[in-house]
């Protein structure tokens, strides 16, 4: 797992050797530290080069052996022996040098690192802080304020950047290998005595509390919950403020805490479960590593609204040529300067020439004609989805994938008014859609495995986290929405407020709560979802009961009030003016809400964060099972991921199967069956029938579920 080779007759060359990343496991760890011995006690070797096989350096502890016993020898004391020794250790990083790959790297007396390298302490992304040394020698080697913004975020940088923070020595275009061989020779038998980093003392700051204090809040706000970010102001604190061993032992001590902590297993789940979506297969029994894609070299979007916008953004910077469609003149007049304006600023803060040549604007839409795949983002009204589809079937060359941005209309109704239904996936995309990670590729009855490869990997080249899923209303994310939402204004009608709702969600770790979110994107948004699934007393009427079963008609109502949110200043809270972000609690809300209750007998009850969660969680994890029982989603990764890059769900609590799992299937269905007694008007709150059949299998683990779903498929 490490290779040790003498060259150029004394420099002993130490490969890492572990395929795909060079993880340390514990075998790799054992390599490092035998040939490490090796090396030192050589005396023909004067000079060290580390590097990491196939060009990549090391991606750092390998994640799998976590959650697992560890075994194989600690690296703490080899990183101390490397950085002691008196024979000059370099660091050749290639690829990337990741987490324990680049505290390693930093235990070395120099790095020199390829222009294409990329460097981090990612750690805090898996619930953990660098735990072998890194927390203490990089603010040691690169400043507080610069390493705290490393370690906090876990963002990866570019070797440019390394260089200009002083974390690397000398950035080649050249093998960085050779370089790194030759310079080692260059500085053999010379003093190491200021190449030592845990020697150094923390760069001074002056008001060192304050700093302090000022960095733990922001790290709080943003946390949202996390407490690794927590530990890594701490853990970094203890480098700026103690002798090196004793930084050690806090990092030790916070790094125990973490290691086992529900948050670090749920942020690994995520970690491969975002790599596992990938690997996608529909009930056909077709999969991702037996169906081709097409190429697509050149993009349609159709429609240059909001979304249309960010779409075409998201394209052209995946390095497609566009043809963006409008036919409305104005329309398409400003969705050129608000596409070039966002491309400008982007290529500006990555130093690159912006991609505007790539998009060409036409009002026509038979300027298609020769695109490999068009997506369809016209305004969600389904006479006009269907006209543009009839168009584009007429209009296209054989062959092109027609897509459509659809959040809610059926997938396999818009493929029927085509030529080639098989031709036909959704594309579900996330507002604003250059932005978003998430994207939900919806394949209908009739697509092709082929179309559906070519849209993944699409997705893939556009930076997302694309989803497969099957087609039914509202998807996955919004189909799974739709209880979470209705349990809020339940809870409305029973006592709560819009504000102790939000809170809590807040509190459990969501950016905004289910009201908050509603202003943001439109209080009427779902209202004329709402409408057009259940025409019956779309106006003015007040019935609580529909079909039979329990209905809320309070964000119809609010909406009659033309309450539609932050867009006009007034929805479920109060904001200075229409557009404006601050929400304040509104007392006409609160009265709104109590004449409600008067006219309908309905008489406030105290409601507690802990019911709010339940209720509106549970429903929505109940549907979810629901959607793997139907086999709308392939296993709980697909809808955790949904959850996490598209709905806001907290990435250290993994997505909502994840958290079922951690909660505890048999707590979630006795919860749901107390609930659903009390409620027996509402089916989402019926526990399905998966739900009761794993538990009945003894709640085996997330990674276990689709083994149950087989079997209960296989006897159907
Ligand atoms: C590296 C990447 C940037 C590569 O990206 P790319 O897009 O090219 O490829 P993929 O992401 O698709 O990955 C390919 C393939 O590889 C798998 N993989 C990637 N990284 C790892 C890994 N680190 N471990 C295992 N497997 C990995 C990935 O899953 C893919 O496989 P699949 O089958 O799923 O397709 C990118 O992959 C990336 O970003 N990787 C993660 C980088 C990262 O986060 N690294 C940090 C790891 S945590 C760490 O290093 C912790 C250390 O600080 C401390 C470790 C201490 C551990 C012991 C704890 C006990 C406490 C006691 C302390 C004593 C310590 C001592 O003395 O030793």
């Amino acid at each position: 797992m490490a290779q040790f080779t003498l060259v150029s007759g004394s420099v002993g060359l130490i490969t890492l050797q572990n395929p795909p990343v060079n993880a340390l496991s514990a075998a790799t760890r054992q390599g490092i530290v035998d040939m490490m011995n090796k090396a030192l006690n050589d005396p023909e070797v004067k000079s060290v080069v580390v590097c990491g096989q196939n060009r990549i350096f090391c991606g750092g502890a390998d994640i799998k052996e976590f959650g697992t016993k560890i075994s194989g020898p600690p690296l703490i004391p080899t990183i101390h022996t490397i950085e002691a020794t008196n024979k000059p250790v370099v660091a050749a990083i290639e690829g990337s040098a990741l987490g324990g790959g680049l505290e390693l790297a930093l235990g070395c007396h120099y790095r020199i690192a390829h222009s294409k390298a990329r460097l981090g302490l990612p750690e805090v992304t898996l619930g953990l802080l660098p735990a072998i040394g890194g927390s203490q020698r990089l603010p040691r080697l690169i400043g507080v304020p610069a390493a705290i913004e490393l370690i906090t975020t876990g963002r990866h940088i570019t070797a440019a950047e390394a260089l200009q923070l002083g974390l690397v020595d000398h950035v080649t275009r050249s093998s960085t290998v050779d370089e790194a061989i030759k310079f080692a020779q260059s500085v053999e038998g010379k003093s190491l005595d200021s190449r030592r980093i845990s020697n150094y003392p923390c760069p001074h700051l002056p008001d060192l509390d304050a700093v302090f204090e000022g960095v733990m809040q922001e790290v709080r706000q943003k946390a949202h919950g996390a407490i690794a970010p927590i530990a890594c102001v701490q853990a970094v604190r203890a480098a700026a403020t103690l002798p090196y061993l004793e930084g050690m032992e806090i990092e030790r001590q916070l790094m125990e805490t973490l290691f086992t902590s529900s948050q670090a297993r749920a942020l690994q789940y995520t970690f491969f479960a975002q790599r596992a979506v990938s690997r996608w297969s529909m009930p056909s029994g077709a999969r991702w590593d037996t169906s081709m894609p097409k190429p697509v070299h050149k993009a349609a979007v159709i429609g240059l609204g909001t979304m249309g916008r960010g779409i075409t953004v998201a394209l052209a910077q995946a390095g497609l040529s566009v043809v963006a469609v409008e036919t409305q003149e104005k329309q398409l007049k400003e969705a050129k300067l608000v596409v070039s304006g966002i491309l400008e600023r982007a290529a500006q803060r990555r130093g690159m020439a912006p991609t505007l040549a790539k998009i060409t604007y036409s009002h026509d839409i038979r300027a298609v004609a020769d695109v490999d795949l068009v997506i369809e983002a016209v305004f969600e009204d389904e006479a006009l989805k269907e006209k543009v589809f009839q168009q584009l079937s007429a209009v296209c060359k054989p062959g092109t994938f027609l897509c459509t941005n659809t959040s809610s209309l059926d997938v396999d109704h818009l493929a029927s008014l085509t030529h080639n239904p098989e031709l036909v996936v959704g594309m579900h995309f996330f507002a604003p859609a250059h932005v978003m990670k998430l994207l939900e590729v919806v394949y209908g009855s009739k697509s092709s495995p082929e179309a559906l490869a070519t849209v993944m990997q699409l997705g893939k080249r556009m930076g997302k986290v694309s989803v497969a899923v099957g087609n039914c209303w509202g998807f996955v994310g919004n189909r799974m929405l739709k209880p979470y939402m209705e349990q809020a204004f339940y809870l409305l009608e029973e006592g709560a407020t819009p504000e102790l709702v939000d809170q809590a969600l807040v509190e459990f770790g969501f950016p905004m709560g289910v009201f908050r979110m509603s202003d943001l994107s439109g209080t009427d948004v779902y209202w004329k979802i709402r409408k057009e699934a259940e025409p019956v007393g779309a106006s003015g009427q007040e019935a609580r009961v529909r079909k039979g079963l329990r209905y809320s008609p309070l964000g119809d109502l609010l909406c009659e009030q033309g309450r539609f949110g932050q867009k006009t200043g007034q929805g479920w809270y109060q904001y200075d003016k229409p557009g404006s972000r601050v929400a304040r609690p509104d007392p006409w809300v609160h009265n709104f809400l109590e004449e409600y209750r008067a006219r309908h007998g309905l008489v406030a009850r105290r409601i507690d964060h802990a019911e709010v969660l339940e209720r509106c969680l549970y429903s929505l994890i109940n549907e979810g099972f629901r959607i793997l029982e139907e086999g709308i989603a392939a296993g709980p990764e697909d809808i955790d991921m949904i959850y996490v890059f598209g709905y806001g769900w907290p990435k250290h609590r993994g997505g909502p199967m994840f958290y079922a799992s951690m909660v505890g299937l048999a707590k979630i269905l006795e919860r749901l069956e107390h609930y659903h007694r009390a409620h027996p008007d509402v089916p989402f709150m019926q526990p399905c029938s998966l739900l009761r059949k794993l538990v009945t299998c003894g709640s085996p683990p997330v990674h276990k579920w689709k083994d149950v779903i087989k079997k209960i498929h296989s006897q159907l």
